[in-house]
């Protein structure tokens, strides 16, 4: 039934997109054929037609009417857009749809894709309208393709294949432009180690001395580039493909940016420190990246780990996730999951964990407004629907034309960027709204940065507690600096003596890394006493900068330690606590996905 409405949703789009025609397609055959769903649904999810908010990775997991396989329309999507740069001139060449009333620009697309390069062909039955519609022209779509594919300089279709998966066309095929994005990823020394992985995974790789050379090089490129500040981090060309490697797929590596490598390694546990808690945890990059720290450590010492994280997560799918992420990662002997648990409503006096825990990371929802448009983001280029269907004509007229080199376009220019495309990005996450007046900015931050406050004076409450990791994946001050002094400034804060970590107190990966906090966003806040030198603050905050050489998303951590006593806290703090819990001050995005979940990955 659902799988149906789905069906006419596209269909319907197809048809009143291009004359407001009547329905078309046989329903019956589409509800019982998964493949039809798949079909009507890259349509249905890439165009957002349900308006839902999300990335499109999470809009396809997250609907559970859609009962084919998630990740295979992921990937059938995410391939058909690679090739959407050059499927756009075949198809406008060919002339399909000016043909074929039925086919929209979106559609001819897909199915053009699925008909010349998916192996399993055109996923719908041989009679089904749609797949009639392309595969009557495939002689035409097939010639298009080849003398593209010749005129571009690719003697076969592998080697064409390899040029757009090394993303070139995503890139619009110009070197010259801003750097992308690196595909960092973690080894996780609960399994492995670097050297191991150096020696075997990365073994016929380069190792490159400087990270830019490692960011423009091609996908399939065997470079790395061995992190200077993050331990046990390697940086590996954009959009490179971990998917199908072995030691991915064993939980030895995990994809996650740099930068979400931060507080982890900030929060630098020791086991004097004892447990751990991980308030905000899922999907779980950071909970992982403490069980893999924690495990060196140990195994340093010839040791076995004795220390506890408990990773809470509100939301009960994504505590799912989490699960699922630890098991991978083979953590799942040094993680509790607090499933559905919020962090604000565990008690920091009486509950199990307030006498153990030392320790606590706080990565809470945050705008978002730091996360890079991800190297797999989706730029899917459309066919006009206007072009001229002169493609049979040129095609009968067989002109011929020089080769030219690999990458060249039809005009000669190095890409098919100089057409006029229609263009649809599709990001993974959801990030601020351009379109937002600053007044609404304003109100969101304000929201999100009251309910942060709340996390860290919550955190800072914890019996126990001595060290804490504050971050954001947000660039605004209201989420950072300004989060950091109110909570300096807090009774909590003062009564238990806690202050931020000071630069020259510091791991060094973070005494060393360069961008800080900013002074002026430490000075902008007014009217907050929090008994702190802001020069001093602003030094100890760490920042990422997005789009910069360094490879990074936006990002923010802070440490803040305590060296009073433990233990001396009164009735008086549970009942403030509990207020603020009461009072409203939840996270504001409580519907949102905004963090950095991508699969297994950053
Ligand atoms: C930015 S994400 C965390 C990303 C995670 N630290 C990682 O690196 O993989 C924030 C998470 O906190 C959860 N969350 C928000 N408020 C919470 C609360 N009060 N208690 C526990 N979890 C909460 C959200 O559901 C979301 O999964």
């Amino acid at each position: 039934m659902v799988a149906r409405s789905v069906y006419a949703k596209i269909t319907r789009a197809t048809v009143d997109d291009r004359q407001g025609g009547s329905e078309v397609g046989p329903q019956e055959d589409v509800s019982n054929d998964n493949q039809h769903q798949c079909l009507s649904f890259y349509g249905f999810v890439i165009e957002n037609a349900n308006k839902k908010g999300g990335s499109l990775k999470s809009r396809i997991f997250g609907d559970k009417s859609l009962k084919s396989n998630k990740a295979s329309i992921f990937a059938l999507v995410t391939e058909s857009t690679k090739w959407s740069p050059i499927l756009k001139d075949v198809v406008e060449k060919s002339g399909i749809l000016g043909l074929e009333k039925k086919l929209t620009p979106l559609l001819a697309i897909l199915l053009t894709h699925d008909l010349l390069l998916s192996k399993k062909g055109v996923a719908a039955h041989a009679d089904h309208v749609l797949r009639l519609a392309v595969t009557r022209h495939k002689a035409r779509l097939n010639a298009e393709f080849t003398k593209i594919r010749v005129r571009r300089g690719f003697a076969t279709v592998d080697a064409f294949r390899q040029h757009i998966n090394d993303g070139h066309e995503q890139n619009d095929g110009d070197d010259s432009k801003e750097p992308e994005h690196p595909r960092w990823a973690r080894i996780n020394s609960v399994k492995t180690t670097l050297d191991e992985q150096l020696k075997s995974t990365f073994s016929s790789y380069e190792q490159k001395e400087s990270l830019r050379d490692v960011m423009r090089a091609p996908a399939s490129a065997k470079v790395l580039h061995v992190d200077e500040n993050i331990p046990d981090l390697i940086a590996l060309p954009p959009r490179a493909d971990l998917t199908k490697n072995a030691a991915y797929q064993k939980g030895q590596l995990i994809i996650q940016d740099k930068a979400s490598c931060f507080p982890a390694y900030l929060l630098n546990v020791q086991p004097e420190d004892g447990d751990i808690i991980d308030a905000c945890a899922a999907p779980g990059n950071k909970t992982t990246h403490l069980a893999a720290l924690v495990t060196k450590a140990a195994k340093a010492r010839s040791q076995k780990p004795k220390q506890h994280i408990f990773a809470c997560e509100r939301d009960k799918e994504r505590s799912k996730i989490l699960q699922k992420m630890i098991e991978t990662a083979h953590a799942a002997r040094l993680i509790t999951v607090k499933a559905n648990q919020d962090f604000t409503r565990l008690d920091p006096q009486h509950a199990a964990e307030a006498s153990t825990v030392g320790a606590l990371l706080l990565d809470p929802s945050c705008s978002g407004s730091g996360i890079v448009g991800r190297d797999d983001a989706i730029k899917l280029v459309l066919p006009s629907t206007t072009s001229s269907s002169n493609a049979a004509n040129e095609h009968t007229r067989g002109k011929k034309r020089k080769r030219s080199k690999p990458g060249a376009t039809d005009d000669g220019s190095k890409s098919a960027a100089n057409t006029t495309t229609t263009t649809v990005s599709v990001t993974e996450e959801e990030q601020d709204d351009p379109a937002a007046s600053a007044a609404e900015l304003q109100k969101r931050l304000a929201a999100l940065a009251a309910f942060q406050l709340k996390i860290v004076t919550h955190a800072m409450a914890f019996a126990r507690a001595r060290k804490i990791a504050y971050s954001t994946c947000s660039v605004h001050a209201a989420e950072n600096e300004h989060v950091v002094l109110r909570a300096l400034a807090s009774e909590v804060a003062r009564r238990r003596g806690w202050r931020v970590l000071r630069r020259d107190e510091q791991v060094e990966g973070m005494k060393r890394w360069a961008v800080r906090g900013t002074r002026e966003a430490c000075e902008s806040l007014v009217g907050v006493e929090c008994g702190a030198d802001r020069g001093v603050v602003a030094e100890a905050c760490l920042r990422c900068e997005k789009g910069t050489e360094e490879g990074t998303m936006g990002f923010f951590v802070v440490g803040f330690v305590r060296d009073g006593e433990d233990g001396e806290e009164d009735e008086g703090d549970d009942e403030e606590m509990e207020g603020a819990a009461e009072g409203g001050v939840g996270d504001p995005e409580e519907e949102e996905e905004g963090d950095e979940w991508g699969g297994f990955s950053d």
